[in-house]
């Protein structure tokens, strides 16, 4: 387990005293996939480095396995570093080295021997999917592929946690779609704890376990990802889960006002539903059960890491009472509903 204890950073700047981590507590799980969210400057880099030892918080404690990074003498904080492999944004390969080269050179620096170097090497080409691509130089490679060999390297140590610094950012969505995917795979069969740091909430809903979200040096709201995806509590949440949604477009809100204009009596409302939960034709049903009309205004379906995420724009018309007894049916089959005033 990694474990952060109401841990303050204070930067000390000419100008003023920099707060980027204010009481930080989080918990994380062997084998878990966590995912910290947050606007530039929210204090993730931050949380990073404390997390690889690079540098030491203010106050709190950091610990690994059950032991306070801290209280360590430098030698062993050394060996516990080995068991956090790291994979970056910009992929911070060696440009002059090849893709076996490059993987090779944290096995030299942990001073495995030669020949175990070599079969190792070629064990995790074939983990992250580079057969062939053995002898060729990173500015030959995809960065797609670039990535493969900057996660091949970080695992080359058999570390148990893998923190990714906005290890998809780079990269296009089908490519951020692959990566992902491959750590996923890792993860299962690795039992590898990943911890990332990410701007891109599509980044959370398709691999994290947990998320922590934060703004100003804090996680102001955490949980697991199906559950915050499902009913946000903070605005801020509510914008990074509409962000990845997208369902938030111009022209859906000028459908929205259209509507509410043409029909005062209806209610607009937004509806969120997670695939495993709602299996029954609830808009049908629910519609002719209560004499409403429910004409949906824009919907999405999104994969999570193990269900789908159901998002609607719906309209109800009908008398004020049925369209309340509708709404209230609605909630009965799991599903969250927030009732917009657009008028
Ligand atoms: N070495 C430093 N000296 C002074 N202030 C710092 C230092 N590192 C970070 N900060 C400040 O701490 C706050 C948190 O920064 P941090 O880089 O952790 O945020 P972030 O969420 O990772 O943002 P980004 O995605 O832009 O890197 C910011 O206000 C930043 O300016």
């Amino acid at each position: 387990m990694i474990e952060l204890k109401e841990i303050k950073k204070i930067y000390k700047t000419k100008q003023a005293d920099v707060a980027a981590l204010d009481n930080v507590n989080i918990a994380i799980q062997d084998g878990e996939v966590y995912g910290i969210v947050g606007y530039s400057g929210a204090g993730k880099s931050t949380l990073l480095r404390l997390l690889n030892g690079l540098e030491k918080p203010t106050s709190g404690e950091v610990s690994l396995a059950g032991k306070a990074l801290n209280t360590l003498k430098k030698s062993t904080l050394r060996k516990e570093r080995q068991k956090i492999g790291m994979i970056f944004q910009h992929f911070n390969l060696l440009w002059s080295r090849t893709v076996l080269e490059n993987i090779l050179f944290p096995l030299e620096i942990a001073r495995v021997p030669k020949a175990k170097r070599k079969q190792r090497a070629l064990e995790l080409i074939r983990l992250v999917g580079l057969e062939g691509r053995e002898q060729a130089y990173p500015s030959e490679l995809s960065g797609g592929q670039k990535q493969r060999v900057g996660i091949a390297r970080a695992l080359a140590n058999d570390p148990t946690v893998l923190l990714c610094d906005e290890a998809t950012s780079a990269l296009d969505p089908k490519t951020t779609e692959d990566v992902l995917e491959l750590l996923l795979d890792i993860n299962k069969k690795l039992n590898l704890t990943i911890v990332l740091i990410t701007h891109e909430m599509q980044v959370i809903r398709r691999i994290c376990d947990r998320v922590a979200v934060m703004s100003d040096g804090k996680v102001v709201e955490e949980g697991q990802v199906k559950e915050v995806f499902k009913n946000p509590r903070e605005t801020i949440t509510k914008q990074f889960i509409r962000q990845d949604t997208n369902i938030d477009s111009e022209d859906t809100i000028t459908i929205l006002h259209e509507l509410a204009r043409k029909y005062p009596e209806g209610k607009v409302a937004r509806l969120v539903f997670l695939e495993d939960q709602v299996r029954s034709p609830f808009i049908s049903r629910i519609s002719r059960e209560y004499d409403v009309d429910i004409n949906i205004i824009q919907g999405s379906v999104q994969e999570s890491q193990d269900t789908s995420l159901g998002s609607l724009y719906v309209q109800i018309t009908g008398s004020t009472e049925s369209i309340e007894q509708a709404l209230q049916k609605i909630k009965a089959y799991h599903i969250e509903i927030e009732v917009i005033d657009y008028a």
